[in-house]
Parts: C-alpha cells; structure tokens; sequence
C-alpha cells in the first residue's frame, strides 16, 4: 500500500481524496491510497490522528464528506450493510459487549451476511465458525457467555466472529490491545497467514515495532492526513517519528529480527555541557549516545567496529569516532586514539557491553586514563568474558568507576559534570590504590 503507490497486483482498495468531517471537525482530508490485494498493512500514528475514523469510512460506517472508497471495485458506500459485510470484517477497538450470548454464538454472527433469511445453518458456515474458533484459540471458551471473558479473550472472540465472516478484507483496530505477549504475535502470526492466503488486512497498530515487524507497508497518520506510506524502513524515520509524534526516537535494526526497530527516548531533563567518551557496540550504546548527545554533551566513540549500529548511530548524532574493520580486533594504534580521547573528555561511559575480545583493550583504555568513569549495568545483566582477564579487566573497572544503571547515565554525568568538570579526575590512573578515592564503585 502507498499514497497513490506503484504496486504491482490487484488493487483490494482505492481510496481517493477522502475527507471526513465529525462532530463540525475535519478529522480525515486529502486521503488517497492504494492498497493492493494480500497485503497487511499498519496504520500508525498518535492518538487522534483517525485512524478508527479511517477505519470506520473503509468499513461504510462513516460516510466521507468528500472523495471515495472502493473495495474490490464497488464503492463501499452504495453498498448495502450487508453487501459490504460480505467484503469487510472488522475488529473493533472496544470489546465492550452488552448481550452475553457464548462465544460460539458470537462466532456464528459472523455468518449473517452470507445466509439468506430462510437459510438453514450449513456445513460451509459450521466450517468457517469451528475454524475461526480454532484459529483464535477460544475453541475451549466456546460454551462460556461472552461477557465473563476477560479483555483478552473476548478480543480474540471478536476476531474469531470476523474471521467467520471470510471476507476478502480484514479491518482491525488495535487487535492486540488487550492481549499478552503470545497472543499478540499469535493474532498477528495469524493476520500474517491469511494475508498470505490472500486477504488485505488493515490494523491500527500503537506498537511501532510490532507494525514494523509484521506489516508489508505502514500509513502514518498525523492531524488527519496521510504523513508517510510505505515499506516500514520509509515509513519509521526519526524525521518521520518527530513531526508525527512529537517524539524523539532512535530508528535501527533489531539485532535478532533484522526488522526496523524504534527506541522512543525520552526528553532530557539536563543540560549538558563538556565532553563525554562513550565506549560501546552492538547497539548497547545507541540509546546513551542519543542521549547525551540531545543533552547538549560533545561525544567521542570506540573504537567500534565500521558496520556496528553503535558506529551508525555515532556517527548520526556527530560523535568523534575511532573504528576499525569490520570484525577486526582493536589494534594498538586504535587503542591509543581511544587513550586520547578518554583524556580529552571529562567523563567516560562504558555501556552494558559484552567484555569480548573485541572490547577489552577499549576497557584496559578506560581503566589506564585519569578520567571518571562511569559503568552502564542493568539489574541482574548477565555478561560473558573473553576468559579470565576479560572478568579481572572489568571487576577492576567496576572497582574503579561507577555503576550505573543505564537509565540513570544522563542524570549521574550531568551531576558529575556540575561536580567535577574541570578536575578532571576522580581516580589514580593504574586503577591499583586503596586510598579512599579508589573506592568510589557505588551503584546508581
Ligand atoms: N464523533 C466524533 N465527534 C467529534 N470528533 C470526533 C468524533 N470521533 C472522533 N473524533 C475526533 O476525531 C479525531 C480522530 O479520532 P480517531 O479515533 O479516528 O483517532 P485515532 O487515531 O484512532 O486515535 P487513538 O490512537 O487514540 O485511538 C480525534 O481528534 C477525535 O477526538
């Protein structure tokens, strides 16, 4: 699906400058889009962007005050209700329901657009209500009245009753609101399988990185109108994410899923001024460079290897960076750029890195410099060691520095910087006195 986009297959859905006015607002306007059949796409954006509306006027609940809706090549709003619901289910956003029939009765409603109305129940339609219930995982909640559901469950039962409608368009809203960890990836594994068998499935998704994972294209909405449409690596930009949703956030890949991945970071709350050293990879480092770098420090890298997203977001925000190839260990004349630009920053930060070959003489490089030292540790992070000086380098380094919590990191360097900028150090530089100063681990 894209504004107006070049793609290649049937078009399920055209919508052409559709404008919708509620309550005297303008709530849609200008919105023109193209979605092709067997495509699952996310609609996104703030809250009060319209996307419900826009869901409501592809469904012919709302009538657009301008423009046209097309489903499969008839304008879904001469259709009569019953004609559209045998083209588009929807999954509505509140499961509130008012009548306490079971579930299975519920399922059975979505086989009313398909019977006439002298019609005995068929096996077709037995089919499709046992699949739907299969499907959803609420077989085993058939029996029980709807209403003693709990949220969950009864959004799985409303999108059991749409799929019971087989229709070649699935609208849902927010169809994993309510729903644990594994029934979301489930309903959208699911959503997944019959946009390959062929349905369009439209979701107003808030979970960017749900959306971005599972959706073919992502529409992001803003005040009404259509912002971005497209594959998700177009759709979720930082430049995107900030005049949409007002938000600061950092846009790389996951590591695992290789999908677009978003880290909303939040405002800072200090203003920074001197200049911070940030030793990282693997994307430990990405969210505290952000940071700090939206806070107003000069930042210095690495050295990281070329390719790492540390690298990446490094660069991004202007940091001074030392790298060497890919997969390459750190060599000696890459440490020692690193030594120097511990020496020219007022602070070094070592993120919650793994303690791996690739890393050690970036840490030996943080322990030799006369600077203050913080390390970045979640709660009850687990951490693997390049042998036993991977573990003796960063004990001494905990030792030395101070743990934080990477939450903690903008607040902790923006009292050390009031504290401290301008001594330059809290520490002896060989890491090995037992004056009162070498014991300043503390935890943050
Ligand atoms: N019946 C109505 N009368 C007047 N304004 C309405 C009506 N329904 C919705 N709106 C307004 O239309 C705008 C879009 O609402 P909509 O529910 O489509 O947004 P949304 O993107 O789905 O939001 P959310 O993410 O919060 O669910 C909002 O500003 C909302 O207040």
């Amino acid at each position: 699906m894209t504004e107006r986009g070049p793609f290649d297959g049937p078009t399920a859905i055209d919508l052409d400058d559709v404008a919708v006015s509620l309550g005297g607002h303008d709530v849609l306007d200008g919105v023109s889009l193209t979605i092709d059949e067997g495509t699952f796409v996310g609609l996104i954006g703030p809250n009060g962007a319209g996307k419900t509306t826009l869901l409501r006027t592809l469904n012919g609940a709302l009538s657009p005050a301008r423009g046209s809706v097309t489903i499969a090549g008839e304008d879904v709003h001469a259709l009569s209700s019953k004609a559209t619901s045998r083209v588009v289910a929807t999954v509505p956003q509140t499961t509130k329901v008012t009548f306490d029939f079971p579930v299975r009765e519920v399922v059975k409603m979505g086989r009313t657009p398909h019977r006439g109305r002298f019609d005995g129940w068929s096996d077709a339609d037995e089919r499709a209500v046992e699949s739907a219930l299969n499907r959803t995982s609420v077989a085993r909640l058939a029996d029980r009245p709807i209403t003693e559901l709990s949220g969950g469950e009864r959004q799985r039962a409303l999108i059991a009753r749409a799929l019971a409608q087989e229709t070649p368009v699935l609208l849902l809203d927010e169809p994993t609101a309510s729903l644990d960890i594994n029934h979301q990836v489930r309903t959208l594994e699911l959503v997944t399988d019959l946009v390959g068998d062929g349905t369009t499935a439209i979701a107003a998704i808030h979970d960017l990185n749900l959306a971005a994972h599972y959706c073919d294209v992502l529409v992001l909405l803003s005040g009404g109108r259509v912002l971005s449409a497209g594959d998700p690596a177009t759709v979720l930009t930082e430049s995107n994410l900030r005049s949409a949703f007002d938000a600061e956030a950092i846009v790389s890949r996951h590591p695992v899923t290789g999908s677009v991945y978003v880290t909303a970071l939040p405002d800072p709350t200090t203003e920074g001024s001197g200049r911070v050293h940030v030793i990282g990879g693997g994307g430990t480092a990405a969210r505290t460079l952000h940071l700090l770098s939206a806070a107003g420090y000069g930042l210095s890298a690495g050295a990281l290897n070329e390719g790492d997203t540390d690298t990446e977001v490094a660069r991004r925000v202007g940091a001074d960076l030392v790298t060497v190839p890919p997969y390459a260990p750190v060599d000696g004349a890459a440490q020692d750029a690193v030594r120097a630009q511990i020496e020219d920053a007022d602070v070094c930060v070592v993120a919650d890195v793994e303690v791996g070959e690739g890393n050690l003489s970036n840490l030996e490089a943080a322990l030799s410099a006369d600077r203050l030292v913080l390390v970045e540790e979640r709660p009850f992070s687990e951490r693997n060691y390049a042998g036993d000086d991977g573990a003796a380098v960063y004990d001494r380094l905990r030792e030395r520095g101070t743990v934080v919590k990477p939450s903690a990191v903008l607040s902790v360097v923006g009292e050390l910087a009031c504290d401290s900028l301008g001594e330059r150090s809290n520490r002896p530089t060989d890491g090995s006195s037992d004056d009162d100063e070498s014991k300043t681990q503390s935890s943050v």
